[in-house]
């Protein structure tokens, strides 16, 4: 008997949310057990028009899940309610698949802790795009030879955050290989307050917001006498489901959570 792993969808009313719910529906070795979302005023997804062949329990309000039997609890909602979520699964022993970005160092670290207290495997992908994930890895390899580094990421004008978790991200695993130093004239000053962008370790992020772009992140190097530039396009929202479908997959044979899509590929 073919056991299939059963999800709930949190934010499922979002952009994000939708595509996954239809993903999961798909998928012939996942069920849809639950989906979740606070601006949701159904019982059941058989009452939406274009779920009407689906018997699936809909909540809006965390503590009315029913946890038992769900395996994998996938969640793109919000900044402000991640944190919450994820926790809410962990302590309900559900494997947690976090594309929702804006989680802090801390946050992170204070779920790693219970995740391992656990026992549950788990995942945050600040990107679940393989051209994303290549990306972060081509920009870590280039900044060995190429310290002098730049980051511009271009979303859709509804994002809530800056920079993206994915640009973020990238910063972060550029750190870990780069000598921290200060780009550009020490002596520079904004003339207009921003004009430089964000800071990370002395590496710049800007965040475009425009309607018309889904996902889209630029890493420039310059050299002397060189330059190199590394870009990924998410056209559209299909491009992080494979990522998604892999994690939902795998995550269960873990018991930690990691951090990166890399880990578990
Ligand atoms: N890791 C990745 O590959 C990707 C990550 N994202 C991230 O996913 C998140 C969601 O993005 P979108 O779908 O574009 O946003 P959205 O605004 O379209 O959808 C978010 C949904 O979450 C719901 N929500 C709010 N609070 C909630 C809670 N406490 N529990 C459950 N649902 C709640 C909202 O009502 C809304 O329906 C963002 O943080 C975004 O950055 C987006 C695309 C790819
Ligand atoms: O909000 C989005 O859309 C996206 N968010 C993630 C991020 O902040 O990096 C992933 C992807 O860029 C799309």
């Amino acid at each position: 008997m073919v056991v299939m792993i059963k999800v709930i969808v949190a934010g499922f009313k979002g952009r994000m949310g939708k595509t996954t719910v239809q993903m999961v529906n798909e998928n012939q070795d996942f069920e849809l057990a639950a989906v979740y979302d606070p601006r949701a005023t159904e019982s059941n997804l058989n009452e939406i028009n274009e779920y009407q062949a689906l018997d699936v329990p809909v909540y809006s309000e965390l503590q009315q899940i029913k946890s038992a039997g769900l395996d994998v609890w996938v969640d793109f909602t919000s900044p402000a309610s991640v944190f919450a979520n994820v926790k809410f699964a962990l302590e309900q022993r559900i494997s947690p698949v976090i594309g929702t970005t804006g989680l802090t160092d801390e946050q992170v670290g204070e779920l790693q802790r219970l995740a391992k207290e656990k026992k549950v495997g788990g995942l945050i992908a600040p990107n679940f795009g393989i051209s994303a994930v290549l990306l972060m890895q081509f920009a870590q390899q280039a900044a060995k030879y190429l310290p002098d580094v730049e980051i511009i990421e271009m979303h859709h004008n509804n994002k809530l955050d800056a920079p993206s978790g994915t640009a973020l991200n990238t910063a972060k695993m550029i750190a870990k290989v780069r000598k921290e130093k200060v780009q550009g004239n020490p002596d520079e000053k904004e003339t207009l307050p921003g004009a430089r962008g964000a800071d990370y370790q002395g590496m710049k992020i800007h965040s475009v917001r425009l309607p018309g772009y889904v996902a889209h992140e630029q890493v420039l190097f310059g050299g002397l006498g060189e330059a190199l530039t590394i870009r990924q396009d998410s056209f559209d929202r299909i491009s992080f489901m494979s990522g998604v479908a892999v994690a939902i997959s795998k995550i269960k044979n873990y018991d930690e959570l990691f951090v990166g899509l890399e880990h578990i590929l």
